[in-house]
């Protein structure tokens, strides 16, 4: 293998092409002569070997601090003598117990930092780094070298060993400009002259090939990464990030960021990126409990779920709509329409503060069989404050009210001798469950606490009702507010919004991939609900499914209203699909987006197109398909429309036919499978099948052609479509 020049090979960017500069190829020429191979893999095996004798050295001094942490602990705890018989000495008791608790707290920090540390090493250790930059930063100085990898990692003498590619100077490396060029730090912009930029295929301490590029338009990396077999789950794209991809993933810090990119352009991967960049960013105020990721369903959620770990990062909590949906509202309500046009919400707000509760609107507390504050109790509360307009202010000053209410209920219960009775007849286990200990309360005193604890535990649903505003009937509330008879589950959740202040506050970002397939209210609700928290919103508006869906104009107006300002940003190259099936997709969209799309993989097959003249042709034309694909490697997705159109393709299929991927579940790695467009969208397959792409099923209309784009779009290498008739005209202008 040698130094690869890339001028050689430099070619731009079309529609079905794709720059050369095959890495298989250069990585067969001979390493054995080039002396920049043999140093750079010096520099490599010695990177390597000191990352694992730090690692090594970590391993030991986390064992020994565990083990004096835990000697300490013992010999203070036996030297420890509480004594609270007087408050001199229960307030000396208690300074020795701070004393245990500062020393261990000084352990768990020292543990933190090296586990930390030690976690970042592990993570180098599958591959210390990707790339390497010389850096002039001033004329005359002699120039430096950074090495940059999926972590940053200085040795014992404080040397920056490995550059995490989230800092600062790394950007230079995903700008691509050669020469002069700037980076910026600290709210600064750098000047420094890029005079190297070299990319490395590693594994381990093994280095497979190098690649100095001196063309910005070239990234041998991302060729060769691209020729890798697709997986069962998504990679991290660290190494190969391009430009207007770093755009993003660096992205100021703003409010609302929306990004539209067509199919296969690396929004999710993009996005993935981006939460590691805000993870050490702002390392240590940023918890991954902040940070919340909202998919389009859980096949989705196994297929990206390697990607932050792998770049040694937390995921962040990930949900689907429907997940959200049955956390907030009643078991039997999360079903329904999502499209309730954005009027109804202007409406609830602007009604809210005028509306007055009336006793009905209330729901008695109970749980199990006691009923703890029934419904007139709650409408005095209500009286207390008939002053002040419905809204959240005067649902928290009940909230707090009916809490101190069923705390006194609770305190009253506990002094009767029914609950006396109760508390002496738990058996040992009920004993340990409620208070973790056996209990033998010895006077009236005791038997009342403990009776307290009993019911507290007995009762906590109760109190999570309260807290839950599980008292107030959100659906009379609505129906009344807006004379309706009927709430949809996004119209019961906005009057819950803007009648109680449900929310999560403390929800620092928040991420919506596959954004188009969103109503303009189900993105309202999201927007109040997280209401201080920053977003960003993936989609592609020609992938959207399903029908009533919120443009990109209405999505960033709901987002203007209630964030004023929103970012965007466009990615209009396809990494995923190959040249031939970037083409076939792009037919289908209008001449002006059509011309701006572009892809990045090699050549591949030509799509397969077999019309069946007649039922039995198709038939057998599909079983053949399927029979083949069994043959292939990798993975073959017959892509269904719907759900309720799986049975009925498998049994044409016949005995042997491919299983149905279910909803929670994760895909296989190869073999065939059928899959409806609904759980296959945002993933990727080796081949597609289209099992009827005619007429009937794909007809000339707006929807249905966003749904054949996301149907052909999830191919990387191969695409076969059959009808039974003629081919949809949606078709007609295919190359
Ligand atoms: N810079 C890159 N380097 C290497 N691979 C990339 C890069 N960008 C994207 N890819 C690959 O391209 C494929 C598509 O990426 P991704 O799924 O993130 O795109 P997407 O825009 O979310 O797609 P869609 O909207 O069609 O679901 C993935 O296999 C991803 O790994």
């Amino acid at each position: 293998m040698s130094g690869h020049h890339e001028t050689r090979n430099a070619s731009t960017r079309n529609t079905v092409g794709f720059a050369e500069g095959d890495a298989q190829a250069i990585a067969q020429t001979d390493r054995s002569v080039d002396p920049v191979f043999a140093q750079e893999q010096k520099h490599l095996s010695d990177t390597y070997e000191t990352l694992e004798a730090m690692g090594r050295s970590l391993t030991a001094k986390i064992r020994a601090l565990d083990e004096s942490a835990a000697e300490d602990k013992r010999s203070m705890a036996e030297e420890l003598s509480p004594n609270f018989a007087s408050y001199a000495d229960a307030m000396e008791t208690y300074a020795d117990f701070a004393t245990v608790n500062r020393v261990v707290d000084g352990y768990n920090v020292a543990h933190d930092l090296n586990a930390e540390k030690l976690a970042r090493i592990e993570v180098l250790l599958k591959q210390p780094y990707f790339a390497k930059v010389v850096l002039q930063f001033k004329a005359g100085e002699e120039a430096k070298e950074l090495y940059i990898g999926n972590a940053g990692v200085s040795d014992d003498a404080y040397r920056r060993l490995v550059v995490d590619w989230r800092s600062p100077v790394a950007e230079v490396y995903y700008n691509q400009d050669m020469g002069p060029t700037t980076y910026r730090a600290n709210g600064r912009t750098i000047d420094v002259d890029l005079k190297l930029r070299r990319q490395f295929d590693i594994a381990g301490s093994v280095l497979n090939a190098y690649f100095d590029t001196n063309v910005a338009i070239q990234d041998s990396l991302l060729l060769a990464s691209l020729s890798k077999e697709r997986t069962a789950h998504m990679q991290a794209i660290t190494a190969t990030i391009q430009k207007e991809q770093n755009e993003v993933i660096r992205h100021d810090d703003v409010p609302v960021l929306l990004v539209s990119g067509i199919a296969g352009s690396g929004k999710t991967s993009v996005l993935l990126q981006r939460i590691a960049y805000l993870f050490y960013q702002r390392r240590g105020e940023l918890d991954p409990s902040e940070v919340f990721l909202i998919t389009p369903n859980p096949v989705f959620r196994h297929y990206i779920d390697n990607v932050l770990p792998d770049l040694g990062e937390s995921n962040p909590e990930t949900f689907t709509w429907d997940d959200f949906l049955e956390r907030l509202m009643p078991p039997d309500r999360s079903h329904g329409e999502t499209d309730v046009p954005l009027s109804t919400f202007e409406r609830i707000d602007g009604l809210v503060g005028t509306f007055a509760f009336e006793q009905n609107d209330f729901k008695e507390i109970r749980c199990k069989d006691t009923r703890l504050i029934p419904v007139g109790q709650i409408a005095q509360v209500a009286a207390k404050y008939k002053h002040l307009p419905a809204g959240p202010h005067l649902v928290s000053l009940m909230r707090e009210a009916l809490a101190e209410r069923l705390e006194s209920r609770i305190a009253q219960m506990a002094g009767t001798d029914a609950v006396h009775d109760e508390l002496l007849a738990l058996d040992l286990n009920e004993q340990l469950e409620i208070f973790h200990e056996t209990i033998d309360p010895q006077d009236d005193e005791e038997i009342r606490s403990f009776a307290l604890r009993y019911l507290n535990n007995r009762f906590a649903d109760a109190f999570e009702a309260v807290e839950n505003d599980d008292w107030l009937r959100i659906d009379r509330i609505g129906m009344r507010l807006l004379d309706a008879t009927h709430l949809e589950p996004v119209t019961w959740l906005y009057v819950k919004i803007a009648l109680t202040g449900l929310g999560n506050p403390s929800a620092k970002y928040v991420m919506i991939d596959e954004v188009q397939d969103y109503s303009a209210a189900q993105l309202a609700v999201l927007g109040r609900y997280f209401r201080r928290a920053h977003f960003m919103l993936l989609g592609d508006e020609n992938q959207a499914i399903k029908p009533n869906t919120a443009t990109f104009g209405e999505a960033r107006s709901v987002f203007e209203s209630l964030h004023e300002t929103v970012s965007e940003c466009k990615l209009m190259t396809s990494y995923r699909s190959s040249p031939e099936i970037t083409a076939l997709f792009a037919s289908l969209l209008k001449d002006s987006e059509r011309m701006r799309i572009s892809s990045i993989q090699r050549a591949g097959e030509k799509p397969v197109v077999i019309e069946g003249s007649d039922r039995d042709m198709w038939v057998s034309a599909l079983r053949q398909a399927v029979e083949a694909a069994e043959g292939e490697d990798g993975l073959t997705a017959i892509i269904v429309p719907w759900k309720s159109n799986a049975k009925h393709v498998q049994s044409l299929i016949g005995d042997n036919a491919p299983a149905l991927v279910k909803k929670n579940a994760a895909l296989p790695d190869k073999g065939v499978v059928v899959i409806p467009l609904e759980l296959a969208k945002g993933l990727e397959f080796d081949h597609v099948i289209v099992p009827d792409a005619s007429e009937a099923v794909f007809p000339h209309d707006e929807l249905s052609r966003r749904r054949l784009y996301t149907t052909v779009s999830r191919a990387t290498k191969k695409i076969t479509l059959l009808s039974q008739g003629a081919l949809t005209s949606l078709l007609d202008e295919r190359p």
